[in-house]
C-alpha cells in the first residue's frame, strides 16, 4: 500500500518534527534526496546543463539548494527566478557552490537546452492556476528536450486533489518528501508526474492515518478455493442486466464474473438477453423474467447481486432492482441502475452493503453535480458521494477511486486509457460483483475488481511480448485477460 496525505497534514507534521530538529534540516534532507535523484537520471553530473526553476517559497529553497550539490559535482547550474523573490539562503549556496541566476528573458532558450531542469516554482503551497510568468514556465519546462523533475509536486497540480486549473509542469520523475500527496496519485495531476519518487526526511512518525492510499498488488486478495469448497461455498452472485433494447451489456457482466471466480453465476432478464447469455456463457444459470414481472422468485440463492447494465430504466427495471436492493445481500448498481438510483435514492436506505460504480456522468445524476467539476475533483466527488449515499461508491474513469464512508479513499494504480471505450463497465460489475459474493467486502470487493480489470486491460493492449508496443481493445479482450492478471498476484 502507498500511502498520501493532504497538504494540511504534512505541514502539522513537518511543525512537530521541525520543532526538534536545527532550523534548515528538512529542507537540506528534501534537497539531497532531491539532488540524489537527479544525479541518478543525468549518469554524469560532472559538465551537464542544469536549470533550475526557482519560485519564491520554500518548494524553490529546495530546488536551489539540490541545484547546489549539483554544482559541486561539476554541473553547470543556472537558475531562473519566477518572481520578485526568492530563497535567499538557497540562492546563496547555490552562488557559492558556482551557480549562477540569469534573466526571466533568457529562460525559455535555457530550458529547452538542458539536459535537466528542476521545477521548483509552487509544491504544496501552490494554489489556483499558475500566474505569470510561472505559467510561462511550466509551459516551457513541459516541452523541454531534456529530462524534467518536479520537487515535491509539479507545479500547477493541486497537491491535495491533483486537480490542474491551467498551465502545469509535464515531469518525467517527480521527487516527493515524507510522504506522498493525494495530487500525485489521482488525474488529471497524475498524469504529470510521471514515475514518482518518495524521500524520507523522517516525517513517518508525526503523520496522522493517510487521506488517501494506492493498493500494491499483494493488498489485492481474492477468495481463493480450498479443498474444501464447492461452487455454492466459493459463491454463487447473481445478476440481473440486460433487457430489450441492450443485450450486450448482459453477456459481458457475466463474462466479468464468469472469469472472475464465481462459484456460480445466475443470470436473470427478459428472454433476448438470456438467450445470448447462454449462447455464450454456457456456465451461467439462467432465468427469463417475463415483461411486466417486478419479482425475482424462484431465481436460487445468490450470496451477492450485480444490477444495473442495459437494464433499462423504465418501470420494469425500477421494480426489479427495487426487489433486489429489499433483500439482505450486498448489492453492486450499475449502469442503468444508477439511472434510476437518481430518482429512487431511497432505495438506498438498507442494512446490507451496497457498492454503487458509477462514471463522472452517472455521478452527476446521482448528485445533480456537474460532470466536468467530478472529472476535475474526483477525490472530493466520491468522497461526498460515500458521505450522501451512505455507500461505498466506486467512481470510473481516468483514475478510478473508491470511497467508503470513514475510510481512506482508495486510488487504483493499474488502468490504461485504451479501457476507454463502450462496455468495459459492464465487465467490471461482473467481476466485482464475483468478488463480493465471494466473501470480501464492499471496499475490498472494489479494490481488487478495479485492480484486476485495469490490469487485464494492460495486458490486453501490450500483447504478449514487452517489446510488441500496445494496440486498441475491445471489452471482450479484458474478460479474456483476467485469469492472466490473476497470475500476477502474490496469492
Ligand atoms: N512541508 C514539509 O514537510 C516540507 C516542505 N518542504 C518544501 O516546501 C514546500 C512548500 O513551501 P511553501 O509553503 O513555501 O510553498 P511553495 O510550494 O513553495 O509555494 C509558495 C509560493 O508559491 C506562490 N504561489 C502559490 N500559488 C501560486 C500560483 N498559482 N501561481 C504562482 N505562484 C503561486 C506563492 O506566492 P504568493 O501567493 O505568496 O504570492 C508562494 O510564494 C514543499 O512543497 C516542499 O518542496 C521541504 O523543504 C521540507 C519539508
Ligand atoms: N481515460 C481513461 N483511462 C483509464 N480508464 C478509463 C478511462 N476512461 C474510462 N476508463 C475505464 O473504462 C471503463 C469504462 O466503464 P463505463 O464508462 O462504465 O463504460 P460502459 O458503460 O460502456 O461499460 C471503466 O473501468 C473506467 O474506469
Ligand atoms: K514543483
Amino acid at each position: 500500500m502507498r500511502y498520501a496525505h493532504e497538504v494540511g497534514d504534512v505541514r502539522a507534521a513537518e511543525g512537530a518534527l521541525m520543532a526538534r530538529l536545527p532550523e534548515g534540516t528538512l529542507m537540506r534532507r528534501a534537497a539531497a534526496g532531491l539532488a540524489r535523484v537527479c544525479a541518478g537520471l543525468l549518469g554524469r553530473v560532472y559538465g551537464a546543463d542544469v536549470v533550475v526553476l526557482a519560485g519564491s517559497g520554500d518548494n524553490g529553497g529546495d530546488a536551489l539548494y539540490a541545484g547546489a550539490r549539483l554544482a559541486r559535482r561539476g554541473a553547470r547550474v543556472r537558475a531562473v527566478a519566477a518572481g520578485s523573490r526568492l530563497h535567499q539562503e538557497g540562492l546563496a549556496d547555490l552562488r557559492a557552490a558556482g551557480g549562477r541566476l540569469i534573466d526571466l528573458a533568457d529562460a525559455g532558450a535555457a530550458v529547452a537546452a538542458a539536459d535537466l531542469v528542476i521545477d521548483g516554482l509552487t509544491g504544496i503551497g501552490g494554489s489556483g492556476a499558475l500566474r505569470e510568468p510561472h505559467a510561462t514556465l511550466a509551459l516551457a519546462a513541459s516541452g523541454a528536450g531534456g529530462i524534467v523533475v518536479a520537487c515535491d509536486v509539479p507545479s500547477g497540480v493541486d497537491a491535495s486533489s491533483g486537480q490542474v486549473e491551467g498551465a502545469a509542469v509535464r515531469a518525467d520523475v517527480t521527487v516527493t518528501f515524507g510522504t506522498l500527496k493525494p495530487g500525485l496519485l489521482i488525474d488529471p495531476g497524475a498524469s504529470y508526474c510521471g514515475v514518482v519518487e518518495l524521500v524520507d526526511i523522517g516525517l513517518g512518525p508525526y503523520l496522522d492515518d493517510p487521506d488517501v492510499v494506492s493498493p500494491a498488488a499483494e493488498d489485492v486478495r481474492p477468495p481463493v478455493p480450498g479443498p474444501e469448497s464447492d461452487k455454492y461455498r466459493r459463491g454463487v452472485v447473481g445478476i440481473l442486466a440486460g433487457g430489450e433494447a441492450f443485450t450486450g451489456a448482459a453477456v459481458l457482466s457475466v463474462g466479468g464474473a464468469v472469469r472472475g471466480g464465481a462459484g456460480m453465476v445466475r443470470f436473470a432478464s427478459v428472454r433476448p438477453a438470456v438467450e445470448l447469455v447462454r449462447q455464450r456463457w454456457p456456465e451461467a444459470v439462467t432465468t427469463v423474467i417475463e415483461p411486466g414481472e417486478k419479482a425475482l422468485d424462484g431465481i436460487g440463492r445468490v450470496q451477492a447481486w450485480v444490477a444495473g447494465p442495459g437494464l433499462g430504466t423504465g418501470e420494469d427495471a425500477e421494480g426489479l432492482l427495487q426487489a433486489v436492493l429489499s433483500t439482505e445481500l450486498p448489492v453492486l448498481v450499475d449502469a442503468d441502475g444508477l439511472t434510476v438510483l437518481a430518482r429512487r435514492r431511497d432505495l438506498l436506505a438498507r442494512d446490507a452493503p451496497t457498492l454503487l460504480t458509477p462514471h463522472a456522468g452517472e455521478l452527476a445524476r446521482l448528485l445533480d453535480a456537474d460532470r466536468g467539476e467530478i472529472e476535475a475533483r474526483r477525490l472530493e466527488f466520491v468522497r461526498r458521494a460515500a458521505a450522501e449515499l451512505d455507500a461505498t461508491v466506486l467512481l470510473k474513469g481516468s483514475t478510478t477511486v473508491i470511497a467508503e464512508p470513514g475510510r481512506p479513499v482508495r486510488v487504483n494504480p493499474t488502468g490504461t486509457s485504451w479501457l476507454a471505450t463502450a462496455g468495459t463497465g459492464d465487465v467490471l460489475s461482473g467481476l466485482t460483483g464475483a468478488l463480493l459474493a465471494g466473501g470480501l467486502s464492499a471496499l475490498d470487493a472494489a479494490t481488487a475488481g478495479a485492480y484486476l480489470h485495469g490490469l487485464a486491460a494492460r495486458l490486453a493492449a501490450g500483447g504478449a511480448s514487452p517489446d510488441a508496443g500496445e494496440a486498441p481493445i475491445g471489452a471482450f479482450d479484458v474478460i479474456t485477460a483476467l485469469p492472466a492478471a490473476f497470475r500476477t498476484l502474490p496469492w
